[in-house]
């Protein structure tokens, strides 16, 4: 259940299972039905409800909530966009079966209201919402009833998780069949309150046969390709990363990221020094080893030993044509990269070059894990990004424009793949955002594809890891606590 369909796929999916017998009245009874189950879980008594119905089949879902919570014995009113004989379809035979009043949607007011159900524009939402329907929203936001949507919240776009012109705040969401990448896409998250999916009688295999290529990163994506150390394994087995650092000022984030790639479970970890940076490394390691690596040559020659087999470049790295050069002697080695910070900036408007690295990389894997600043100088002018609608297409269209795995960060990071698979994370904490919390991210990924996991799914666990990191440890996080969090996250998916 971890898919995530888009407007267009749930509506293939309907027409599907309309076509396989279930006539379209039936699925909408059943998403009503489960929408005024939502409403009625938790009330007490008698309640003052007014549901909300636009002109689609979103307002047809809400004739239907209306009849049921009025037959509960509730004081249901509705207030629809256009007047019943306007409607169509399935939406008119709903509404037909509401046997009450239906006044005007235009100039409502929230007053005396308990319950507000937004049955206004669901998959459907066209365009930005314009008045009188704006002034609608602004009441149900303003309003100090318990709001709760039909399929999304009016005004979300269900696809982009944008807010077109402006949007419902609901406490709760019922979608059905499966979530939509507007249920985890930032702003649309923030208006769902929490989400619950309701199944209407769409079967799975209708589903699978879309192929839907967008879920929710959790483990159920990838736990089986978790790498798993065996008693008789040697440390070897599990991988070498080597993480390099920046000069004697700018240490810190190599070994963050090194300590997060130890504790992701690679079987050891090197800094790659400069000569200068040696000792301070070296003072301030103790199972992470410290090798002194002077620029590009020295990496080629490092990397001849064909026992390291992952790297991450980039956490203060510094910015410009020797880190370049370093990343392109470690594609020419063909070993696992995880592109972080100063990697990534150094090829800022040279997509040609990074996709160069990515190729000569092949078959070892390239992540990139840009936050929107790095992602705008490296992608900016890529085919597909500036037209984009969403984080997510964005993130879809830089991997198959750099051939890599893009990690586009944020508090809902979209991992892409270059064949179109990707995932939405959603299991952040907001105090994750500080200093240094993205080396640890690099190193874990690092850590991860040291051990051979297949590259996409190892970008999709250590972005979950490190988000279910951060949670574990709470508010007051900072960077170093979050390898520390590890052994406790392994422990909940390694059973
Ligand atoms: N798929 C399924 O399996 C099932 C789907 N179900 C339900 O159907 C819903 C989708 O229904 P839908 O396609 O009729 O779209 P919906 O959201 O009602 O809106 C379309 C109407 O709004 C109008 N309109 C749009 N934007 C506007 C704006 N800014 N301002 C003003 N008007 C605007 C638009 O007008 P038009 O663009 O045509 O001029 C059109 O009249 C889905 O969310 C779920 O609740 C369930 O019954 C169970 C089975
Ligand atoms: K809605």
């Amino acid at each position: 259940m971890l898919e995530l369909m888009t407007c267009a796929e749930m509506a293939a999916a309907d027409g599907r299972t309309i076509a396989g017998g279930t006539p379209g009245i039936v699925l909408m009874e059943r998403a009503g039905q489960a929408v005024a189950e939502r409403v009625l879980a938790g009330v007490a008594g008698p309640q003052r409800i007014a549901v909300l119905c636009g002109p689609g089949n979103n307002g047809g879902d809400g004739f239907v909530v209306a009849r049921l919570l009025a037959a509960a014995g509730h004081d249901v009113a509705v207030h629809a966009l256009v007047p019943p004989d306007r409607l169509t379809g399935d939406a008119a035979e709903a509404a037909r079966g509401w046997q009450g009043e239906v006044l005007p949607l235009a100039g409502w007011r929230a007053d005396g209201v308990d319950i507000i159900v937004d049955a206004i524009f669901g998959a459907g939402l066209a365009r930005d919402i314009a008045a009188p329907l704006d002034a609608v929203i602004a009441a149900v936001n303003a309003a100090s009833a318990q709001v709760v949507a039909v399929d999304v919240p009016s005004g979300i776009d269900g696809d982009t998780g944008t807010v077109r012109g402006c949007a419902v705040r609901a406490d709760e969401t019922v979608t059905f069949a499966r979530r939509k990448p507007g249920h985890l896409l930032l702003p649309g998250r923030e208006h769902c309150g929490r989400v619950h999916v309701a199944d209407i009688g769409i079967a799975d295999a209708t589903v699978a046969a879309l192929d839907v290529r967008t879920a929710a990163n959790a483990p159920g994506l990838w736990r089986d390709k978790l790498p798993r150390p065996d008693a008789a394994g040697h440390k070897y087995k599990r991988g070498h990363l080597v993480v390099a650092s920046g000069g004697p000022a700018r240490t810190g984030a190599a070994r963050l990221a090194a300590r997060a790639g130890l504790r992701a479970g690679a079987g050891l970890v090197t800094v790659a020094s400069p000569p200068a940076a040696v000792a301070i490394n070296a003072g301030h390691l103790t199972a992470i080893m410290v090798r002194a690596v002077d620029g590009a040559e020295q990496l080629a020659d490092l990397l001849t030993d064909a026992r390291f087999s992952a790297l991450v470049l980039g956490p203060a790295l510094g910015i410009g044509e020797e880190t370049r050069r370093m990343v392109e002697v470690a594609a020419a080695a063909r070993r696992h990269l995880v592109l972080d910070a100063d990697a990534l900036t150094s090829f800022s408007n040279n997509l040609a070059g990074l996709w160069q690295v990515v190729t000569s990389a092949a078959p070892a894997g390239v992540v990139l894990t840009p936050h929107e600043g790095e992602f705008a100088r490296l992608f900016g002018e890529a085919g597909g990004v500036a037209q984009a609608r969403s984080k997510l297409e964005r993130a879809r269209a830089a991997a198959a424009a750099s051939g890599a795995v893009v990690v586009l960060k944020g508090p809902d990071t979209v991992i892409a793949a270059p064949d179109g698979r990707a995932a939405i994370n959603e299991n952040a904490p907001p105090w994750l955002a500080t200093a240094g919390t993205g080396d640890v991210l690099a190193g874990i990924i690092g850590g991860l594809m040291a051990q051979e996991m297949p590259t996409f799914v190892a970008a999709c666990a250590g972005v979950w890891m490190h988000g279910a990191a951060a949670a574990a440890f709470g508010p007051g996080l900072i960077a170093e606590d979050l390898p520390e969090m590890l052994p406790q996250v392994w422990r909940t998916l390694l059973d």
